[in-house]
């Protein structure tokens, strides 16, 4: 059975940790979706394979090629998109638009978008009533890189109770499930008690309904990872090996 929305809050009332990874691709998505990853996200930090610095260059069109790749990879897990940096800040028609695009061209489930109150809960509760499924993301924004930098937040008494308020927030305005980025642990199991909805962490602990990282993160893809990523392989080393054999190989013509 394929996953559902539903089923996400179902394994947070039934206590089922929710499996969730990123892919960019057809062939990482088909192997994510076989091993049983619950929730497959396109997340806009596709910009470490693009090459760029930050998550904010990256375009709509660019999250649509990469979101059909990965869709039709994928028979089980629950398809996630994020919406990038200005493709729904701007306005309510706009973010419409976006998400719109996002599931009637890729058959993607649902769409991410970064920040809570008062700036998105608009924008949410009508995206909801269109119909499409939303999942929020609080804490560390990386699209506001600019002004948060990439340190943790929710640090303070202040900032941690305005974190949980958009939590709330956004969980009235209809979210399915949210993503708790960067923050301390017990902010994070506050929330997690607090809402009936899925919280699936990165950086937040191990309080969470369920946990996501960055699929190259964790194969060791990336040259350099954020301080809570936990490598499991090293793929860049793997991968550096064998082409230094076959160009070895090539070199003494003993390939083919
Ligand atoms: N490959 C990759 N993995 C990610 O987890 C990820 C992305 N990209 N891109 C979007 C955001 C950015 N992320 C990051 C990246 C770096 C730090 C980090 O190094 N934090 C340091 C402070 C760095 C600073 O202040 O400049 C820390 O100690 O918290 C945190 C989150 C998480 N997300
Ligand atoms: C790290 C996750 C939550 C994300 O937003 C992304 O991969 O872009
Ligand atoms: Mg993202």
């Amino acid at each position: 059975m394929a996953v559902t929305t539903q089923q996400l809050l179902q394994w947070k009332q039934q206590g089922r940790s929710i499996v969730a990874l990123t892919a960019w691709d057809y062939a990482i998505a088909q192997i994510l979706d076989a091993t049983g990853v619950d929730l497959i996200l396109v997340g806009d930090s596709m910009a470490a394979v693009l090459g760029y610095e930050t998550t904010l260059p990256i375009t709509l069109e660019e999250m649509l090629l990469h979101a059909k790749a990965v869709r039709r990879g994928v028979k089980q897990a629950l398809v996630v998109v994020d919406l990038p940096f200005l493709t729904y800040q701007e306005s309510l028609q706009q973010a419409m638009h976006s998400a719109g695009r996002v599931l009637k061209e890729t058959g993607a489930q649902a769409v991410k978008l970064e920040g809570g109150y008062p700036a998105m809960v608009e924008t949410i509760t009508r995206l909801v009533q269109a119909g499409i499924p939303v999942m929020g993301h609080v804490g560390l924004t990386p699209q506001s890189v600019h002004q948060l930098g990439l340190r943790q937040q929710g640090k303070t008494e202040e900032a941690a109770e305005r974190i949980l308020q958009e939590a709330i927030a956004l969980e009235q305005a209809g979210v399915f499930a949210i993503v708790l980025e960067h923050i301390p642990a017990n902010l994070a199991m506050q929330i997690t008690q607090k809402l009936a909805i899925p919280t699936i962490g990165i950086g937040a602990g191990n309080y969470c309904d369920g946990q996501v990282l960055v699929t190259a993160d964790v194969l060791g893809l990336t040259q350099k990872q954020p301080p809570f990523a936990k490598v499991y392989t090293n793929l860049r080393e793997t991968i550096s090996k064998a082409v230094q054999d076959y160009a070895a190989e090539v070199r003494e013509r003993k390939f083919p």
